[in-house]
């Protein structure tokens, strides 16, 4: 014998009941033995609340609710009764009952009262009806079907609203009418019977609950739970996009699913189920080959040490604390005896080992009174000082890891805790029963969601982690790296189980948002689309609202605005990657802040292309001086579009077209003034004396400049290009003094000791930086590792692809170090 029910929403439209027969004839077809229990159809036990509630008010409208209600009824049977004479006969019998209903309501009405007693008996004609006509719909599909009303054999105690179960009578009473009744037995869902008939129901979602006794009753083979969903999944699919059904999961861990609010089963369900080692299997009525999830007391001792993760969406959490707590026995038998004296359920308790504080996390509805019962409680040494008044923050959320495989596994919290660290969020409580089964963690409640897809990827590693990048500035290195992005996003899904989904983007003029991602094929458009106007504080604003894990900031443009908002960015715990110069080379304190900040909110400040482009310049420096090596100089050649000015200067071609040209292949600064008057290379030499230890100032940096006065006086960047035209003589000159020497000119920067330098140099063949080509960079380290032959990185040091590159593999080392 298998128990298979079909809750509200299986059976919410004909459409749906009639897939539902199709499943039923096919388990009849096969032979097997079954009994079939039906909630109401989807949304009726709302409707009768609605009704019932508005009579007692009453508000006349109820009427019309029920005219709804009664309406809906007949028109199924009209849908679903093609058999004439079964049709009139289910009409004829819903009429009766119906109208047994309305004078109920009508009774309601005038008393303007609707008992919970009441209330349970108006309750009990939603699945009175849905599977009365189910049953004869399945008479009229071949299937022997007979309607049982779950009162006959269902008895409870008189807890209107959420009744408790005589499960020895109602397991003899389950086995005298199955014994007697061969037919397949289609049964209410939800509703019972207390002494002397009166109707009682068993708690919201009790029909799963009559499925479980009926199939202890007669020692079912299995349970069937069919349901909306394919099964019990690792997470609520509405909070984390990559949750997945969990195929199997023992009586325990579905226990602690259930009672977190994974609504799926309901929780009293179990208990049978469990005693009498029934499976239980959790179906989508929507793809029934579907296996959904088993729920048996098979353990799986191979399979992953979490389950699933569950929440909790609002509690509040009551503190207390004093001095007066310490080593004196009774404090927790006193808080919790005070609570149950309230009638007040607790949620989640935890304490210290100073015995200093005692935690409890209850409905936000039950905070007050808590508070109420615990200080009476302890009034007299609240009173005295030793205790204090109950601390009650709300606005919190419960996050709990779930799985039996936890169990004395090592690093498991290790990993819960890091994954929300990373991500900002912070442990308000913790609590882990001896039995390791759970560990729930209390966080604010605006971080709900982002935990929940923080521990997804952290403990579902089949999947693919997600990073949400928001980029500000799509010229041409932040065009570039969308480019490389969407190109590269398939081999990082597959290869390296990273997605990466650009959701916020913004240029000068305009911004965008997608939480699910922005097309990337066609982000031009969008922008150009979009009515949102740029406004970095709300661009900032919108990515600490949207809150999602694993968020990183990217500014791929030159602007000091926009480096002025890092400091609130990591603030909120989200990393920054940037070729933007202009944070890490303004004031020293600033720089330092930055990289303090960053350190405390355990999140990344990244930078590697401040420096040579995508060249590793400054991991390379980082890694001299991390295991213990001694930066005695640094001399490099840090200018790409210099480095291609001078290599392509001939004595022929005019210095400005070289310029241009450098300008048009991605070499130069937004504005080349920057380059050319060294400003740049000096921000650059800053940043590794900083990286080094040397604490300098821009003004620290001595350069010596090689452009005339007019040009560096020049007002714009089109009042340079012409300046530096009409001084075509004076550039020429430069590269033929060098070049009567045999030397070619190159733009050196040094940091000796404390000392920064940068200057144009003429070089001979003896010089390492002499046959430097194209775009190219050289940094010489001499370390005291590295002192006689120095350690050098050299190659392109400028250009869009490699700079784009530079920075993607940034995000991708920012991404690996999340969760
Ligand atoms: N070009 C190169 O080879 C390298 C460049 N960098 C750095 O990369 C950054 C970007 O350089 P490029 O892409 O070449 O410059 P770009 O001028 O092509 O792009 C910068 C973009 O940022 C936008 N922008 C400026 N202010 C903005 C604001 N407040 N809000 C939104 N967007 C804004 C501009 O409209 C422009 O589209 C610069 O900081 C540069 O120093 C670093 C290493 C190498
Ligand atoms: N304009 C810079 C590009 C990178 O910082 C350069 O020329 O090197």
């Amino acid at each position: 014998m298998k128990v298979l029910k079909f809750g509200g929403s299986s059976v919410a439209q004909p459409d749906r009941i009639r897939g539902i027969v199709e499943i039923l004839k096919d388990y009849y077809a096969a032979g097997d033995h079954f009994t079939v229990v039906f909630s109401a159809f989807g949304g009726v036990t709302d409707n009768l609340i609605e009704m019932s509630e508005l009579a007692a008010r009453g508000d006349d409208r109820y009427g019309q609710l029920f005219q709804e209600f009664a309406d809906r009824h007949q028109l199924a049977i009209g849908e679903l009764l093609t058999n004439e004479k079964l049709q009139q006969e289910t009409a004829h019998q819903m009429r009766r009952s119906h109208e047994v209903l309305k004078n109920l309501l009508y009774g309601i009405f005038l008393v303007r009262e609707a008992s919970p007693r009441t209330m349970d008996y108006v309750l009990s004609f939603g699945e009175r009806s849905s599977s009365y006509i189910i049953s004869q719909v399945l008479q009229q599909a071949g299937v022997p079907a007979e309607f049982l009303d779950a009162r006959r054999i269902i008895k409870t105690d008189k807890t209107f609203g959420n009744a408790k179960v005589a499960f020895e009578k109602t397991y003899a009473k389950i086995k005298e009418h199955y014994r007697e009744h061969p037919k397949v037995q289609v049964v209410t869902g939800f509703i019972a019977s207390a002494k002397g008939g009166l109707t009682t129901t068993l708690g919201r979602g009790g029909s799963d609950y009559t499925a479980s006794l009926l199939a202890a009753g007669l020692k079912a083979q299995a349970i069937e739970i069919w349901t909306d969903v394919s099964g019990v999944l690792t997470a609520d699919p509405r909070r984390v996009e990559k949750a997945f059904t969990i195929p199997k999961m023992t009586y325990a861990e579905a226990m602690e699913m259930s009672h977190f609010g994974a609504k799926v089963i309901y929780p009293p369900t179990l208990m049978p189920a469990l005693q009498n080692r029934i499976p239980l299997y959790i179906k989508n009525t929507f793809q029934p080959d579907f296996p959904g999830t088993k729920v048996s007391e098979e353990s799986d001792p191979d399979g992953e040490a979490v389950r699933g993760i569950s929440s909790i969406n609002n509690v509040a959490l009551c503190t207390v604390s004093g001095t007066g707590m310490f080593g004196v026995p009774g404090i927790a038998g006193r808080i919790f005896g005070s609570l149950a004296a309230a009638n007040i359920n607790v949620i989640l308790i935890t304490q210290g080992s100073s015995e200093h504080a005692i935690s409890f996390a209850v409905q936000p509805s039950d905070a007050e009174r808590a508070r109420e019962a615990v200080e009476a409680a302890f009034a007299f040494e609240i009173a005295r000082g030793v205790v204090n008044a109950v601390k009650v923050e709300r606005d919190l959320s419960v996050v709990a890891i779930i799985g039996e495989n936890m169990r004395y596994q090592p690093g498991i919290a290790g990993r819960l805790f890091r994954a929300l660290g990373k991500n900002g969020i912070n442990a308000v409580a913790i609590a882990q029963g001896s039995s390791e089964l759970n560990v729930s963690v209390v966080i604010s409640r605006e971080d709900e969601t982002k935990a929940l897809n923080a521990l997804h990827e952290t403990f579902f590693l089949s999947d693919y982690k997600t990073l949400h990048l928001f980029i500000v500035g799509v010229g041409l290195i932040g065009g570039t790296l969308l480019k490389q992005i969407d190109q590269q996003n398939d081999y990082l899904r597959e290869r390296r189980g990273m997605e990466l989904k650009v959701v916020g983007l913004a240029n000068s003029k305009k911004m965008i948002f997608a939480p699910s991602g922005i097309d990337l094929s066609r982000w031009k458009e969008s922008l150009v689309q979009s009515s949102i106007p740029i406004d970095l504080a709300v661009f900032v604003g919108r990515m600490r609202d949207l809150n999602l894990s694993n968020s990183i900031f990217v500014d791929n443009t030159a602007d000091s605005k926009i480096a002025s908002f890092y400091e609130t960015i990591l603030d909120e715990s989200i990393s920054i990657s940037t070729p933007n110069k202009i944070a890490t080379s303004s004031g020293y304190l600033q720089y330092q802040r930055l990289k303090n900040i960053a350190d405390k909110r355990g999140v990344q400040f990244r930078y590697e292309t401040n420096v040579g482009a995508g060249l590793p310049v400054i991991s390379t420096l980082r890694d001299l001086i991390d295991s213990g090596d001694r930066i005695t100089k640094i001399e490099g050649v840090l200018s790409g579009s210099l480095s291609y000015i001078f290599n392509t200067l001939d004595g022929i071609l005019p210095f400005s077209d070289i310029v241009r040209e450098a300008r048009e292949k991605g070499f130069t600064e937004p504005d080349p003034r920057i380059d050319l008057s060294g400003k740049d290379v000096a921000r650059k030499i800053l940043i590794l004396a900083r990286e080094t230890g040397v604490p300098l100032n821009a003004e620290d940096v001595h350069v010596n400049g090689f452009l005339p006065e007019e040009a560096m006086a020049a007002a714009s960047v089109e009042d340079f290009f012409n300046v530096i035209e009409d001084q075509a003589a004076y550039f020429n000159e430069l590269y033929e003094s060098a070049s009567r020497e045999g030397k070619v000119l190159r733009m050196i920067a040094t940091l000796d000791s404390d000392q920064a330098t940068v200057g144009v140099q003429a070089v001979g063949p003896d010089n390492p930086f002499y046959t430097l080509s194209g775009s190219d960079n050289m940094i010489v380290f001499t370390t005291d590792r590295y002192r006689v032959r120095p350690l050098v990185v050299r190659g392109p040091g400028a250009g869009a692809e490699v700079t784009a590159a530079g920075v993607f593999a940034e995000i991708i080392q920012i991404g690996s170090s999340l969760s």
